[in-house]
This record gives C-alpha cells, structure tokens and sequence, in this order.
C-alpha cells in the first residue's frame, strides 16, 4: 500500500507555492522531505494532511484523501508541526488529547489503555505527569511522537523532528522512527535539514526547491548534482564503510 501524490499545487494568495509535485511514499519507508527554507516542505505536508487545500491528488489504498472531511483524514494521516502549543497540559493529558480523531463523546477506557502502552513503548513514564513546558527539547519530541502514535494513523507527516536535539538525541529520535516504521508498517515522511541524518535513515529522498521536485531517488540513485541543483552549494558525496555522508565546500 502506499500514498501517492499527484500533480499537487498550492497557492498562498497569489503566490505559488507548489508546483505540480508528484511522488509516491510506500509502507514501511521514511521518505526524507529536503530542501532550503521556503522551499515549500511544510507547505506539502499541510496539504497531505487536510490542513490545506491544493490541487490535484492525494491517494490512499485507493482513496481520495483531499475529498475527505479533516476528521476522516486525521484517522489516517496525522501531522506533526515544527512546534506545538498546549504548554499547560501534562505530558499525559497531551497524549490522551491526540486521541481525538477517534473520540465520539467521551474518552474510553481503551483510549486510556492505548495512551499507556505508548508510554510503556516509549520509555517516557517517568514524564507521564510532568508539564509540557517542564520537559527538555529531547524528551518534547519524543512526546510529540507519542502524540502521533495515539492518532493511530497509517501515515505520519513529521515536520523537522530534529530541532533543537543534540547529536544523541537527533539518532535516538530517529531510531525510534525507523523501528516503529517497521513495527507498524507505517508511511512516514519527514521534512529535514540534514543531509547525513538522512542519507542514514531515509529509504526515499525527496528534494524540493521553490516548491518543484528537484529529484526522487533512492540514496543509491542519488546524483552529486541534485544537491547543488537544490541548495546552490557544491558537494562531494563520499561511500564510506558502506554509508553515504556529505562534505560541503565552504
Ligand atoms: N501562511 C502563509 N501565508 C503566506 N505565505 C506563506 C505562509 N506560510 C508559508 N508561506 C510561504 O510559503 C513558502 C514556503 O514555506 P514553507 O514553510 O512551506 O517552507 P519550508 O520548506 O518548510 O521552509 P523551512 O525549511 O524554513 O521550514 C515560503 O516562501 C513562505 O514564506
């Protein structure tokens, strides 16, 4: 199963955002979203989500998701933003409140069980009942993943899950992703900065400059030009100990 997008544009206003961009993102890979700032990263994943409404096609196993009413779609896709707001809320509280793509009335008893296990799952009890403005950059984004989780959707669209960690941080966050991608067969795409982080990580690489699709490609596929095509910055790109890392030329 995969999310296919097809032909998507977006406009803010006047101003073209998206232009025509075409892509597919399979089960169980975590496709790197990169290019420069503005180049429109957060803007596509605000239109897979629902948040916004473009043009042309987002499938689905075969579904419309851009004809679905935003509650439909958020049982499938859930969206990560660069920085959350609810500071008042407990780490518990916030967790439980990602439930609500599923709540009719009240929250259930297996709304309760789900948040716990991934809790459980996440290594983040401790944190259970501390304030989400009493946490470290770290430990916020490991609870914002736990947010996602309790979405329970098939797709994740997580929007520069890297900031502000340090190095550890930054490979344990995305550990967790790749085995939870594994574990649940998941289709997750991430908006990036750093290139080494994904040529580690990611299965597809998708650069975007001034909102076109400068390349789709595999790590193998990956031709040294795409990086000057995308950022305006020469590179080499090295094959070590079976890895791909890249040098700038500063
Ligand atoms: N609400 C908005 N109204 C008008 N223009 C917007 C709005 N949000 C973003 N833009 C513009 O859309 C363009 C793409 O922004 P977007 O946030 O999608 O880029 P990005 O690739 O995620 O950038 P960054 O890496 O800096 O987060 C930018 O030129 C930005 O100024």
């Amino acid at each position: 199963m995969s999310l296919e997008v097809k032909n998507m544009s977006f406009s803010y206003k006047y101003n073209k955002i998206l232009k025509d961009v075409s892509f597919v993102a399979k089960k169980g890979e975590l496709l790197a979203l990169l290019g420069p700032n503005g180049a429109g990263k957060t803007t596509l994943l605000k239109c897979i989500s629902g948040l916004l409404k473009p043009f042309g096609e987002v499938i689905f196993d075969g579904r419309l998701l851009n004809k679905m009413s935003f509650k439909e779609i958020s049982k499938i896709v859930s969206y990560f933003a660069q920085s959350s707001g609810n500071s008042g809320l407990s780490v518990f509280e916030s967790i439980l409140l990602s439930r609500k793509p599923h709540i009719k009335n009240s929250f259930s008893a297996k709304d309760y069980a789900i948040v716990q296990s991934i809790i459980k799952m996440l290594n983040i009890a401790h944190l259970s009942l501390k304030k989400l403005d009493h946490i470290s950059g770290g430990e916020a984004q490991k609870v914002r993943i736990a947010q996602l989780l309790a979405q329970e959707s098939k797709i994740l669209l997580i929007d520069e899950p890297l900031n502000n960690l340090d190095l550890k941080n930054q490979i344990e966050v995305m550990r967790l992703l790749k085995s939870l991608i594994v574990q649940k067969n998941l289709i997750v795409i991430v908006a990036m900065h750093d290139l080494n982080i994904a040529f580690n990580y990611a299965d597809k690489l998708l650069f975007l400059r001034d909102g076109y699709v400068i390349d789709f490609c595999s790590l193998e596929q990956l031709d040294n030009c795409v990086i000057d095509k995308t950022y305006g910055v020469k590179m080499d790109i090295l094959n070590q100990k079976g890895k791909k890392i890249c040098i700038p030329y500063f």
